[in-house]
């Protein structure tokens, strides 16, 4: 078990927080999917976030400009080959389409992190998201023998491939990042070394819906992580929130990646970069997939603000990747407040 499968085991989930509804054999959306607000459903659609080219020689001003006004960006020539993605998204959905009740041969345990189920942040709404999620920490090879006891060998070497690259590309990005806030190569060193950080692999579908308007594929959250890199594929849904704007839409194109902010960024930059509130509305009828690769400093690394100037305060206090983990499993919303100095 990785070590960050067994910081979140210490909040166990019940089980109706992890068990999906049957989407297979829906008609109507039952009332326990339906959010009151869809009024408030509504975003600029013509804003668009950043987009950074990772081979600009300017990489690093665009990636810290896009950082700090908007939280989230979108990157070109990030590396990763198109077919890898084809492949991951393809595995994705042989999962996802299988039955309800073979998917549930998978299902996540109530102390567990990784397999089939509902997204951490469930217990936290009154209302049920409509979407079914597979975390994958490592290799997934215990879930996926479940699932198909005589053919996992691909969805792994696939789902572990992909990790891989992600990786790699993350730790590119938290170079660029941080060196636009001018720390030395020796402090970025510190928070990512190639040996230690905790990662996660998840992927989100939001099945086919009778009633897209009336649901909520995703609640609003911000990551856990340092960042995070997601692949979303060529349907509409996901949605940003900018200050002073509102919801913003942010529309795959092909081949390029969104990058966001979370929490344990907004921490060492001492709140210059702040993690971006992001939801996943229901545009189409039609299922949508995902990937989402989390990227963290390993689990008893230190977090505090850095690259402070002599005239700066910092805003947090010092906190661990698990300890933060931890308030946020029982605080979702208010987690960044409570390690406010
Ligand atoms: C490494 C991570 C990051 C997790 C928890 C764990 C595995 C699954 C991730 C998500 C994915 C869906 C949104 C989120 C908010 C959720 O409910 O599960 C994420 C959460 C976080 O960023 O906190
Ligand atoms: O499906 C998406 O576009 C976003 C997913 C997401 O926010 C997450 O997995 O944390
Ligand atoms: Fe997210």
């Amino acid at each position: 078990m990785s070590a960050l499968s067994e910081a979140y085991r210490d909040h166990p989930l019940h089980l109706h927080h992890i068990i999906p509804l049957d989407f297979d054999s829906v008609r109507t959306v039952p009332d326990s999917h339906v959010w009151p607000t869809s009024h408030a459903f509504e975003s600029d659609d013509q804003l668009s976030i950043p987009t950074v080219d990772l081979m600009d020689p300017d990489a690093v001003k665009l990636v810290g400009h896009a950082c700090e006004t908007w939280g989230v960006f979108q990157v070109i020539n990030h590396g990763i080959p198109l077919d890898i993605i084809d492949e991951v998204e393809s595995e994705a959905r042989r999962l996802f389409s299988l039955p309800t009740g073979h998917k549930l041969k998978a299902l996540r345990s109530p102390g567990g992190a990784t397999g089939y189920g509902l997204a951490r942040i469930s217990p936290f709404f009154s209302k049920k998201m409509w979407h079914e999620g597979f975390t994958v920490m490592g290799s997934p090879v215990d879930h996926a023998r479940e699932l198909w006891p005589n053919d996992y060998q691909r969805f792994c070497d696939v789902m572990e491939d992909y990790q891989k690259k992600m990786k790699e590309l993350a730790i590119t990005l938290m170079h660029l990042i941080l060196k636009s806030l001018d720390l030395s190569e020796e402090e970025i060193s510190k928070v990512v070394s190639p040996g230690g950080a905790s990662t996660a692999l998840q992927l989100n579908s939001y099945p086919f819906c009778p009633d897209p308007s009336r649901v909520m594929g995703l609640a609003p959250h911000t990551d856990t992580s340092l960042l995070t890199i997601l692949y979303q594929s060529t349907i509409n849904g996901l949605e940003i929130f900018k200050d002073g704007v509102g919801w913003v839409l942010v529309s795959p194109t092909n081949g390029s990646l969104v990058v966001n902010v979370g929490d344990l960024l907004h921490i060492l930059s001492n709140a210059q970069f702040p993690s971006v509130l992001h939801r996943v509305v229901l545009k189409e009828k039609q299922q949508r997939l995902s990937l989402a690769y989390f990227y963290s400093p390993p689990t008893d690394f230190d977090v505090s603000p850095l690259a402070l100037n002599p005239a700066q305060i910092p805003l947090y206090r010092s906190v661990s990747v698990r300890e933060y983990i931890h308030i946020k499993a029982k605080n979702v919303e208010k987690a960044l407040s409570l390690i406010r100095i």
